[in-house]
């Protein structure tokens, strides 16, 4: 048995976590260079508990500059074995409203300026993301939000695009109306694949904070608006991440759908023709395989 460790990212608008046991500031190292920010460590009903902000306090990281990978190689390094990602998102559907969470299962990938991949020459690697989520997690995650009197989706597909900007309305309408996609960020990919890669659990909660461009009813979207959503919603997104330590247990068992063994059979570079430099790289996120 493992013992579990939580970690949150958390997303625009969540730059702290109250109520940790002996919480710290700690500043970790990555061969990827700095995290967003300095982790917040501590505990919650016994369970070990990181924080980290993902964009950094006083929000310094773009959706393209957030160090995505120093980010979830500082998460391995600490120890933790399950990532609930929180995050702002735009609706695609009239019932998914301002105000709701959504527990995301699956994404559409349209970012195209960030690192998505520990791996490369040198150290070749391939995992699957068919099922970028954790079940198990996104479970305890629906629980806790349920519990905790959140109007909760269980399931959608989150679009995430590039930005900064947000979309334009005949984007809006393609991803709503030929893609399917239920909602819209910046910023959980690669997140999750990177997770995916390091053997971690990985659940994103989104909280929809607007209906991005295409709704008839509604204007376009506005970072103010967006923010007093987000307000509102702070207090209902701590109350769900304190609920689940006690779901998730101090102890852990192999992941039941394989997160933490994505990396079995995923590495194709023969062990003579790996690079050393890079193998070194990836100690904290596939030191187990190497
Ligand atoms: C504040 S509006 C746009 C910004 O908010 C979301 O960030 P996060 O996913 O970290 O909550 C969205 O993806 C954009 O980056
Ligand atoms: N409409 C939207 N598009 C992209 N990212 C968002 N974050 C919050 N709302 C968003």
């Amino acid at each position: 048995m493992t013992e579990t460790k939580i970690a949150v990212i958390g997303g625009s608008g969540i730059y702290d976590i109250e109520g940790l046991e002996d919480a710290t500031w700690t500043s970790v190292d990555t061969p990827w260079g700095a995290p967003s920010d300095a982790v917040l460590t501590g505990s919650l009903g016994g369970v070990g508990m990181v924080f980290l902000p993902r964009h950094g306090r006083g929000h310094v990281h773009s959706p393209t500059t957030v160090p995505y990978r120093a980010n979830i190689d500082a998460l391995k390094r600490l120890g933790v074995t399950d990532v609930i990602s929180v995050s702002a998102c735009g609706s695609f559907r009239e019932e998914m409203a301002p105000g709701h969470f959504v527990i995301v299962d699956q994404f559409i990938d349209r970012t195209f300026a960030r690192e998505k991949s520990f791996f490369g020459t040198g150290c070749v690697a391939h995992v699957s993301v068919a099922h970028p989520t954790c079940p198990r997690l996104g479970a305890a995650c629906l629980t806790a939000a349920r519990d905790a009197g959140i109007t909760v989706h269980n399931g959608g597909t989150y679009l995430a695009m590039e930005g900064p900007q947000f979309s334009t309305l005949a984007e809006s309408k393609m991803y709503r109306e030929s893609w399917g996609a239920d909602v819209i960020g910046m910023t959980n990919m690669p997140e999750a694949k990177l997770a995916r890669e390091a053997e971690l659990c990985y659940a994103s909660v989104a909280m929809i904070t607007d209906y991005d461009s295409w709704h008839p009813e509604h204007g376009e979207v506005d970072v103010s608006d967006i923010i007093r959503t987000l307000t509102g919603n702070a207090g209902k997104a701590r109350d769900l991440v304190r609920r689940l330590p006690d779901l998730l247990g101090a102890e852990r068992a192999p992941c039941p759908h394989g997160c933490d063994r994505a990396l079995e059979y995923a590495i194709l570079t023969q062990p003579d023709a790996r690079d050393p430099a890079v193998t070194a790289k990836l100690v904290a996120v596939a030191g187990r395989v190497l």
